[in-house]
């Protein structure tokens, strides 16, 4: 007869831990005396003392194998946000977060805790201090969030604390920090290609950007503070480095710090938002004979020109958040991380 391996508090499994965030999690989790697995569709990178479990998180079977003797997942995995294919968002964010669940209760995993996004109540207008209970969007500004709303709503309503099953969202907000593959990249991509001489709007609107460190501090303290009679049962919380900044000039500072000049002519943002919309429409149009990723989606431009920023005090109050990492010290510590993307003379 084969033993099933009792449980333990400690031990846990990051699905999506090759990722950006996952990662960082996986050796923050690692610090603080866990013993970790990854499961995720490649192998990142390799660290002394965990173990990498490859593969498919629709494939019940093999996240069954990863997920042995683990009380304890995080669920960080997603396909990037920038990849258009509607088919895979919806099999991996929402039919593979079903997979994740049924696997987590038949394995005897006790607590869940998913990577949501704080954009799931975003539909391209102002939001400002938003608090979590804000309605999802009706309108999401793409189909990435669309799925990321209906993935959170699953992992939500799946909390049973009767049953010892607890689950909770952490719902982030741009998150910065080394080794972003996408953040940094696109925009020195862009200012490199001469794209980046204008800000979109009259430069004043506020968002949050937070840094790695502090997201994890999220989602390890919604672990460790996740019980049955805790009110963290079946709730969201936003993460945010709580300190809203202009949009343009969190994004000048990266420029700047890496030697690129930062945008200075102004451009209306309800002009740039339509022509973005016709692009996208001639990119959809033209689909069959080319394939063209225009750096201005209609999304970006929103982002880039409207109020987003959200209230953490709901954190705060319930799992004693703090960010632990200024904004300062993020953007000086992402830029020094980053030698290669520099302006070159
Ligand atoms: N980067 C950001 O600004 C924000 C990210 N998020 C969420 O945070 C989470 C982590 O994002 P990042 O670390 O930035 O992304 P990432 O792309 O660096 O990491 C995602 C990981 O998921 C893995 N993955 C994708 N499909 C998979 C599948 N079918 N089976 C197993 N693994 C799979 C990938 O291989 C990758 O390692 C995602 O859920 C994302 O939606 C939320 C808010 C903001
Ligand atoms: C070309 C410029 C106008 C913009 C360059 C920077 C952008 C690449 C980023 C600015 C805000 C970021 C953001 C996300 C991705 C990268 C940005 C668009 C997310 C969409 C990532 C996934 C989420 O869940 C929400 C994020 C909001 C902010």
């Amino acid at each position: 007869m084969a033993t099933r391996i009792r449980p333990s508090s400690k031990r846990c499994v990051v699905i999506g831990g090759s990722g950006f965030l996952g990662r960082y999690l996986v050796e923050q989790l690692l610090d603080r005396g866990y013993s970790v697995s990854v499961f995720d569709i490649r192998q990142g990178y390799e660290l002394p003392g965990v173990t990498f479990h490859l593969g498919d998180l629709c494939d019940k079977g093999a996240l069954l194998a990863s997920l042995e003797g683990a009380s304890l997942v995080f669920h960080c995995a997603s396909p990037a946000p920038s990849c258009d294919d509607h088919a895979l968002f919806h099999r991996v964010n929402i039919d593979g977060t079903r997979t994740v669940l049924q696997a987590c209760q038949e394995a005897g995993v006790q607590k869940i805790v998913l990577t949501s996004s704080a954009s799931v109540v975003y539909e391209g207008t102002d939001i400002k201090n938003g608090m979590e209970d804000l309605p999802y969007a009706k309108k999401p500004i793409d189909y990435y969030t669309e799925t990321k709303i209906q993935q959170e709503r699953l992992v939500l309503e799946a909390c049973d604390p009767e049953k010892g099953f607890l689950t909770v969202a952490i719902r982030p907000h741009g998150i910065f920090g080394p080794r972003d593959p996408q953040l940094v990249p696109i925009l020195v991509d862009a200012a490199r290609r001469g794209k980046m001489k204008f800000l979109i709007g009259d430069g004043t609107n506020l968002v949050d950007f937070t840094f790695v460190e502090n997201v994890v501090h999220g989602h390890i303290l919604a672990a460790e503070r996740l019980r049955p009679d805790s009110p963290l049962c079946g709730k969201a919380y936003h993460i945010t480095n709580d300190e809203p900044v202009r949009f343009w000039d969190f994004m000048s500072q990266i420029l700047v710090g890496l030697g690129y000049d930062a945008p200075r002519y102004r451009l209306p943002y309800r002009l740039v938002y339509v022509l973005a919309l016709l692009l996208w429409l001639l990119v959809l149009l033209l689909r069959p004979v080319m394939k063209l990723r225009p750096t201005f989606t209609p999304m970006r431009v929103a982002l880039a020109g409207t109020h987003h920023y959200y209230s953490c005090a709901r954190a705060k109050q319930d799992m004693g958040y703090q960010p632990l990492v200024s904004l300062k010290d993020g953007v000086t510590r992402t830029v020094e991380s980053y030698p290669h993307l520099r302006r070159v003379a």
